[in-house]
């Protein structure tokens, strides 16, 4: 079967996104997913995303990690997709959409993309690290030498390392850079390499920084390797609710394939 795809790119995390509500996909053909994502011998993606129906919000997201296997919440891929709706015409400017967290409200003027992410009830601090769920996993380490890290080898190391293991989690490595600026650089699971943003791993650093005072900010700007994201946020006393994660999200072509 030929399948029709789009590329679209947020900060640089790219996905493949499919018009899935007529279910001609698959969904359990990891291979085929994988292989559409390497970038040498397929199209070349971070992810891939199917749109579906849901019967109670405008529309589900379906993703897909490209290693082939579905995972928990993509950030800026479900900013993507907000954009992919509002391509379609399923949306005009605010849509709900149903994801694997739960079901999420956004908002997209031009190409800027406002997406709710779940509240956050948990973070744990350790020693040298953080830990927290923003809809997929994140481990945070604060470190000084961002620039030269060697993010692949010591985020793999932490990914497989214990308490994770095989299940694995997202590494975030950041660096303040003023009183409500962070760089960020991530690991991501199921990728197995640094991803130039990611959506969840930057709305994670900015709740963790500010749960151990690095800011007082409830807007914080993370400079990621592929572009610039927001996030927004109100502190509760469980935690931290009205999160916005908010940056661009492009299609970048549409592409013919056999799938
Ligand atoms: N790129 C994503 C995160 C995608 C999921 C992650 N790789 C995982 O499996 O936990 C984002 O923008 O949030």
């Amino acid at each position: 079967m030929r399948m029709t795809f789009y590329k679209y790119q947020g900060t640089g995390n790219d996905f493949i996104i499919v018009d899935n509500r007529l279910s001609q996909i698959d969904k359990n053909n990891t291979k085929r997913i994988a292989e559409l994502c390497d970038r040498r011998f397929g199209i070349g993606a971070d992810g891939f995303i199917l749109l579906e129906n849901d019967t109670s919000s405008d529309f589900k997201m379906v993703y897909y990690n490209a290693d082939g296997n579905e995972s928990t919440m993509c950030g800026n891929g479900g900013r993507c997709i907000v954009a992919f709706a509002k391509f379609l015409g399923l949306i005009a400017t605010k849509t709900e959409f149903l994801a694997i967290d739960g079901l999420h409200n956004a908002s997209i003027e031009g190409d800027v993309v406002h997406l709710q992410m779940q509240n956050v009830s948990s973070i744990e601090v350790y020693d040298k690290h953080l830990y927290l769920d923003t809809g997929s996993p994140h481990h945070i380490e604060v470190v000084d030498d961002l620039e030269t890290l060697d993010v692949k080898t010591i985020g793999a190391q932490i990914r497989y390392g214990k308490p994770y293991n095989e299940n694995g989690s997202n590494v975030n490595f950041v660096k303040q850079l003023s009183y409500n600026w962070f760089a960020v650089r991530t690991y991501e699971r199921g990728v197995e390499d640094e991803t130039l943003s990611c959506g969840t791993g930057v709305t994670a650093v900015a709740l963790a920084m500010h749960n151990i005072s690095k800011t007082s900010q409830n807007e914080v700007v993370l400079q990621t390797q592929g572009g610039e994201l927001k996030v927004r946020f109100k502190e509760n006393t469980n935690g931290y609710e009205d999160i916005w994660l908010i940056g661009p999200a492009v299609q970048v072509y549409k592409g013919e394939i056999e799938w």
